[in-house]
């Protein structure tokens, strides 16, 4: 049953070997994220290696915590499409690689499978969906945040960078949940595969070449400015929201 879940998953982001390849490039030599990754060390980490994600590895994980990440994710996920949307239209306008819009559309079709997910897990968790759902704080101010990169006047490199942080920070949080000697509960082992496999985690690294073409061609240094801007920023959200899950009161 296990197996199916993965093989389902990977096959949604799995493009041809030609997208493969360049998504290569993103793991080669050290680019401008490398350098991000290095030089905001401790934000990276407190991101992708939060207290909520190490209890689900360690499996000391409480089950309200992971219920109230469940609900308020399928509210940001869905906040998410329209941002993807957007950064598709900014692909087709900008991008001097017709490859991207493709790249980001697969991206656009797992988010639809991604709600589906949701929704069967919430059914399995008894956590309710409906309009009732009140987004947290941290919740509505990521929403705003990704609302903000939305208009034209945001650039697509740096619209790009924050979708390839916003689902990075995801596949480096739930792949060390899958990691060897973890300790993560079965019963969570569909979700941490959800974001932790191996060809979403390609997928990532498609999105990271895309940027860093992007950097490499842009004779504006403003805009990578920006960009650097937006991946602290994003950061930043993923770590209230994970907070937030865990249910510490300052972040409610
Ligand atoms: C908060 C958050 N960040 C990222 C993802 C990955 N799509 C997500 N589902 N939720």
């Amino acid at each position: 049953m296990r197996l199916q879940t993965e093989r389902q998953t990977d096959r949604l982001y799995r493009g041809t070997s030609e997208m493969e390849e360049k998504g290569k490039n993103g793991d080669q030599k050290e680019g401008v994220i490398d350098t991000w990754k290095k030089k905001h060390h401790q934000l990276w980490v407190g991101a992708t290696r939060h207290p909520l994600i190490l209890s689900i590895s360690d499996g000391t994980i409480h089950l309200p915590a992971f219920k109230r990440w469940l609900g308020q994710d399928y509210i940001f996920v869905r906040a998410l499409v329209p941002f993807v949307a957007s950064l598709i239209v900014k692909a087709w306008k900008e991008s001097d690689d017709s490859s991207d819009v493709e790249i980001i559309l697969r991206g656009m079709a797992a988010l639809s499978d991604e709600l589906e997910w949701f929704k069967k897990q919430a059914n399995k968790w008894g956590v309710h969906l409906s309009e009732m759902l009140v987004p947290s704080r941290p919740n509505q101010e990521y929403c705003r945040f990704l609302e903000s990169l939305m208009g034209p006047e945001v650039e697509y490199t740096v619209a790009v960078t924050a979708y390839w942080a916003i689902e990075a920070v995801y596949q480096e949080s739930f792949a060390l949940c899958l990691e060897e000697g973890t300790r993560t509960p079965p019963e969570l082992m569909d979700t941490c595969q959800r974001w932790g496999n191996e060809a979403f985690g390609k997928y990532c690294s498609s999105l990271k070449a895309i940027a860093e073409r992007r950097f490499k061609k842009t004779s504006d240094e403003e805009v990578i400015k920006k960009a650097e801007v937006v991946f602290l920023r994003v950061l930043e959200h993923e770590i209230e929201f994970w907070n937030m899950s865990r249910g510490d009161p300052q972040h409610q």
